[in-house]
C-alpha cells in the first residue's frame, strides 16, 4: 500500500530560552492509504501538534513532512494550499458545519470552494452522504440534526472528492458512546476506500476501531500497537488482547 502522509525526524518548539515547549522531539510516523491510525497519549503529550502538522497547518521546527510521498518543504505556498483543500480533510470537536447551509450544502462545500459547479457538487456530496447512510439528513440544517449526526456530516465533509487524508482531533469528544462508535465506524468506511486517517483520541475503546494505536508521552512516540480491528478486542479494563 502506498503511504499517505509520513513524519520524518519531526520537532516542533514553542516558544524560547526559558518558556521553550518541546511539543514533539524526533517523531517518525507513516500512515499508509487505508490505513486508521490512533493517536493516544496524557494531555500536552503533542497529539494535536502532531496533527496540525500533518496537516500542513502549522511548520516543524525540524524535520520534513511528505503527503502523498512529496515533502511539504518543496511546495509552495499555492501549492500546499491547494493541498490542504483537494487532499485534506480536517474533523474537529466542535463540528465547524456552517449553520445557514443544510447537510449536504456543507458536504459540497470543499468542493464549490475548489471550483466545481454547484449542482455537480451537490450530486457528489448526496453520493458521498448515501455511501455513508445519512441520505435521510442531507436536506437539514445543522440545529436540525443531533450532535452525533453533525459529527457523521462533518465527517462526510472531510472526505469529499479526492481526499487522501482525514485528520481528526478528538471528534468524539462531546458525543456519547453510541455515537462516538458511530463516527469510529464512518472513519473506518472511509479508510476503506483508501483514504488515510489519523484520529486523535482519549479513549481506549474508541481507539480500538484503528488498525494502529500511536502513544505519544511528551512529545515522543513511545509505543506502536498493530492490532486487530473492533472493540470486541479489547479487554473489559481497556488493554489490548
Ligand atoms: N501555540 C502554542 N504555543 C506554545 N505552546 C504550545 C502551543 N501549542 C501547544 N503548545 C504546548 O505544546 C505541548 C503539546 O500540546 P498539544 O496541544 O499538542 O498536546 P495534546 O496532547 O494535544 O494535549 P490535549 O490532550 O490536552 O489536547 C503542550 O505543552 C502545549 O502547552
Amino acid at each position: 500500500m502506498t503511504v499517505a502522509m509520513e513524519l520524518r525526524g519531526v520537532s516542533r518548539v514553542y516558544g524560547s530560552g526559558a518558556g521553550e515547549v518541546h511539543a514533539l522531539r524526533h517523531v517518525d510516523m507513516s500512515v499508509r492509504a487505508g490505513e486508521l491510525v490512533a493517536v493516544m497519549g496524557p494531555s500536552g503529550s503533542g497529539k494535536s501538534t502532531l496533527l496540525t502538522i500533518a496537516g500542513s497547518l502549522e511548520e516543524p521546527s525540524s524535520g520534513e513532512v511528505l503527503v502523498g510521498g512529496s515533502s511539504l518543504r518543496s511546495m509552495s505556498a499555492n501549492e500546499r494550499a491547494r493541498l490542504r483543500r483537494r487532499a485534506i480533510g480536517y474533523v474537529f470537536q466542535d463540528f465547524n458545519l456552517l449553520a445557514g447551509l443544510t447537510a449536504v450544502e456543507n458536504v459540497a462545500l470543499p468542493l464549490e470552494l475548489d471550483g466545481v459547479g454547484p449542482k455537480a457538487a451537490r450530486e457528489v456530496g448526496l453520493a458521498v452522504l448515501e455511501e455513508l447512510g445519512l441520505a435521510g439528513q442531507a436536506r437539514r440544517y445543522p440545529d436540525e440534526l443531533s450532535g452525533g449526526e453533525r459529527q457523521r456530516i462533518a465527517i462526510a465533509r472531510a472526505i469529499v472528492g479526492d481526499r487522501r487524508l482525514v485528520l481528526a482531533d478528538e471528534p468524539t469528544g462531546a458525543l456519547d458512546s453510541v455515537n462516538g462508535e458511530a463516527v469510529m465506524r464512518l472513519l473506518r468506511t472511509a479508510c476503506k476506500r483508501g483514504v488515510a486517517g489519523v484520529v486523535v483520541t482519549h479513549d481506549a475503546q474508541l481507539a480500538s476501531w484503528a488498525d494502529r494505536i500511536v502513544f505519544l508521552r511528551d512529545g515522543r512516540v513511545v509505543d506502536q500497537t498493530s492490532q486487530p480491528v473492533g472493540p470486541e478486542s479489547l479487554l473489559t479494563d481497556g488493554t489490548s488482547r
